[in-house]
């Protein structure tokens, strides 16, 4: 079979179960192997937390999105973008994508969620399975690289020297639905000092 073409590489990330595998330097790891929710560590390793929602909207999934989310090719989602701030400072980029085949039924407080955390609304909810978390590297070229560093241009915040950004992402199923969440660690994140050990 013969490979993709360059620019098809570029715009896709090599998903795997190992985040060792990575080569991500040590600092990195307890965040992208964080067992619990992001937003109770980011919390945990700040004074003031905040959830910058981007933009929710319809729009196609990511070309190595589509077959986790159950879709054959690219298709249509309700996306959510957001920048996750900890004492104002933007440490995570997140990207949420739901198959417009869900549901409210499905996903109940996912469309009206605002600047609320989506993690509050997945962790501890009964109904929420959660599955394995998959680790990459995304280049300058992926398409979720190139989201946050023109997320945080925007905001007036230099995009980061790093030719390489450091993601995880976890695939969650409530009732028929599938929700795919991709987080972004900014290189802001290796900064963060925690603060409380009870705000988890
Ligand atoms: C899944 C979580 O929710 C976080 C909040 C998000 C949002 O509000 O869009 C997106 C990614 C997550 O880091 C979590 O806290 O673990």
């Amino acid at each position: 079979m013969s490979a993709p073409p360059r620019s098809a590489s570029l715009r896709q990330a090599q998903w795997q179960p190992h985040v060792l595998a990575l080569n991500a330097p040590a600092a990195y790891v307890p965040w992208l192997m964080e067992g619990g929710s992001l937003t109770a560590r980011l919390k945990a390793h700040s004074n003031a937390f905040r959830v910058q929602c981007l933009r929710q909207r319809t729009a196609i999934c990511l070309s190595d999105e589509a077959a986790v989310i159950g879709m054959h090719r690219p298709g249509r989602v309700l996306e959510r973008e957001v920048l996750l701030r900890c004492d104002n400072t933007p440490a995570v980029y997140a990207h949420t994508v739901v198959p417009r085949s869900a549901t409210a039924m499905d996903w109940p407080l996912f469309s009206a969620l605002g600047e609320r955390s989506l993690g509050t609304t997945l962790f501890g909810d009964p109904l929420v399975r959660r599955g394995v978390l998959e680790f990459a590297r995304l280049r300058e070229g992926h398409p979720l690289a190139r989201r946050a560093r023109a997320a945080l241009v925007e905001n007036g915040i230099a995009a980061p020297d790093a030719h390489i950004l450091y993601a995880r992402r976890c695939l969650y199923q409530r009732r028929q639905g599938t929700l795919l969440v991709t987080e972004v660690f900014l290189p802001a994140v290796l900064e963060l000092i925690k603060t409380s050990t009870n705000k988890r």
